[in-house]
């Protein structure tokens, strides 16, 4: 890609990567027939599709209708292993469910990143529930094997700061339950939106869950009502387009981005908001019109890991400092994004340090075109290419079809405003 100097144009955020796999799971386990419309058509979603088709949804899926019919509720032995790919999603939600076969084992792996992501606390926690579930290799990650189990117990204790899925992942198996059972959280949540995502989609779903003081208490005994449902526009994925607008001179609207949206990654209007970018915020759209120079702030990205790579770019050509903090998990994702970042984001001339949990950005305002690694990151390759259309020269960023993970469409929203992209193979 080039230097571009204008965008212009109105696009659409690709639907939510988090609610689809909600409600394709969800719909799996509800008896009868539920319709997902404006699903994300993204491999991780897909992932999730695959495994509850191995599980025992019929899924259709329906391109012209831009919708997925799933027939759940009827669990049954997978007739081999389950690979999940790249979706730490899919595997973490998928191995609770699992366990609600009727009988045997069900293996799940995936891809060589999704097979060093941490699983241990949630195979400790799914063990204090009487569910046999572990590591083949018994280092706490992938391949997972999850027997048919009953859940017994009603308390389950289990940490917040290393993955919020493990605790969606509990909330979606314990209406299982015969009992209700209580989440104890032995330590901060992090990523505490996804649980306020995964609440709001089980609400739609019948399933009743009420905070505690230290977590949640799930009621036993639910089933799950099939549903139609619309999904949202996607934040982070909508936070590259942010970001290139508010870099780049630009007139365009991001359409399909609701303002009371539960998810965190709506953070990114009032982080570029913060730097200095006045754009403005309509009902269901966001309208960037000009071009703004950014200001370095702090940001606490306990909440917003997902946002990481997009805001170390933005620092990059921010006056001053920009400094990101409260970030270890952001390690733990498809690869250590804030090593990446770091690494990365250097080759192009940025002044990027890294802290044990976050990055300090001095902003250099311009940077130099380079090549770029993405170690299969979907979130490096489109935060970089933001990079790239705003540096001087040619960037080139290798492992571009990453971007199936969560944005498909991708290179051709941004060419259709005007980045200068080329796909080279
Ligand atoms: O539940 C979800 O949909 C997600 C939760 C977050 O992970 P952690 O809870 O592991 O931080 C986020 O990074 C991921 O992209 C999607
Ligand atoms: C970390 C991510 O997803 P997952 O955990 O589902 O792999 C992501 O989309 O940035």
């Amino acid at each position: 890609m080039k230097k571009t100097n204008r965008l212009e144009g109105t696009v659409k955020a690709p639907p939510s990567k988090s609610y689809t796999h909600r409600a394709v799971i969800g719909a799996s386990l509800a008896d009868g027939e539920s319709r997902i419309i404006n699903p994300l058509w993204g491999a991780d979603c897909l992932s999730s599709v695959h495994g509850c088709r191995m599980l025992g949804a019929e899924i259709t899926l329906d391109k012209e209708k831009d919708e997925w019919v799933v027939k759940g509720g009827k669990l049954k032995t997978p007739d081999n292993i389950i690979d999940i790919g790249n979706s730490g999603t899919t595997l973490r939600i998928l191995t609770s469910i699992a366990s609600q076969i009727p009988k045997g084992y069900a293996i799940l792996t995936g891809d060589d990143s999704i097979r060093r992501r941490p699983m241990q606390p949630l195979l400790d926690a799914l063990k204090q529930l009487n569910i046999e579930a572990f590591s083949s290799k018994l280092d706490g990650t992938a391949p997972i094997i999850v027997k048919s189990g009953k859940i017994d117990g009603n308390v389950v204790k289990i940490r917040g700061d290393i993955s919020s899925q493990f605790i969606t992942s509990l909330m979606m198996l314990l209406p299982f339950n015969r009992e209700d059972t209580e989440i104890i959280l032995t330590s901060p949540l992090k990523s505490k939106p996804y649980i306020d995502v995964t609440l709001d989609i089980l609400n739609k779903f019948d399933i009743k869950i009420d905070k505690t003081e230290n977590g949640f208490l799930v009621y036993g005994n639910q089933k799950y009502k099939p549903i139609n449902y619309i999904v949202e526009g996607d934040y982070s994925s909508a936070s590259y387009l942010v970001a290139a607008g508010v870099l780049i001179n630009s007139n365009i609207t991001i359409e399909n981005l609701f303002a009371n949206s539960k998810q965190g990654d709506r953070a990114i209007i009032d982080i570029v908001k913060e730097m200095g970018a006045d754009i403005k915020v309509k009902k269901d759209k966001v309208v960037i019109d000009g071009e703004y120079s950014l200001e370095g702030i702090d940001v606490d990205v306990k909440d917003i890991p997902d946002l990481v790579p997009t805001i170390a770019v933005l620092g990059c050509f921010a006056e001053g400092k920009t400094e990101i903090y409260n970030g270890e998990h952001v390690r733990l994702k498809e690869c250590d994004r804030l090593r990446a970042c770091a690494v990365e984001l250097k080759k192009m001339g940025a002044d990027i340090k890294e802290k044990p949990d976050g990055l300090i950005i001095r902003g250099v305002k311009k940077l130099k075109g380079a090549k770029l690694n993405t170690y299969h990151d979907h979130r490096l390759v489109m935060a970089f290419t933001v990079a790239g259309l705003k540096a001087e020269g040619e960037t080139i960023i290798e492992g571009e079809d990453a971007v199936n993970i969560s944005f498909p469409n991708f290179v051709d929203v941004m060419k259709s405003i005007g980045a200068n992209i080329e796909i080279k193979r």
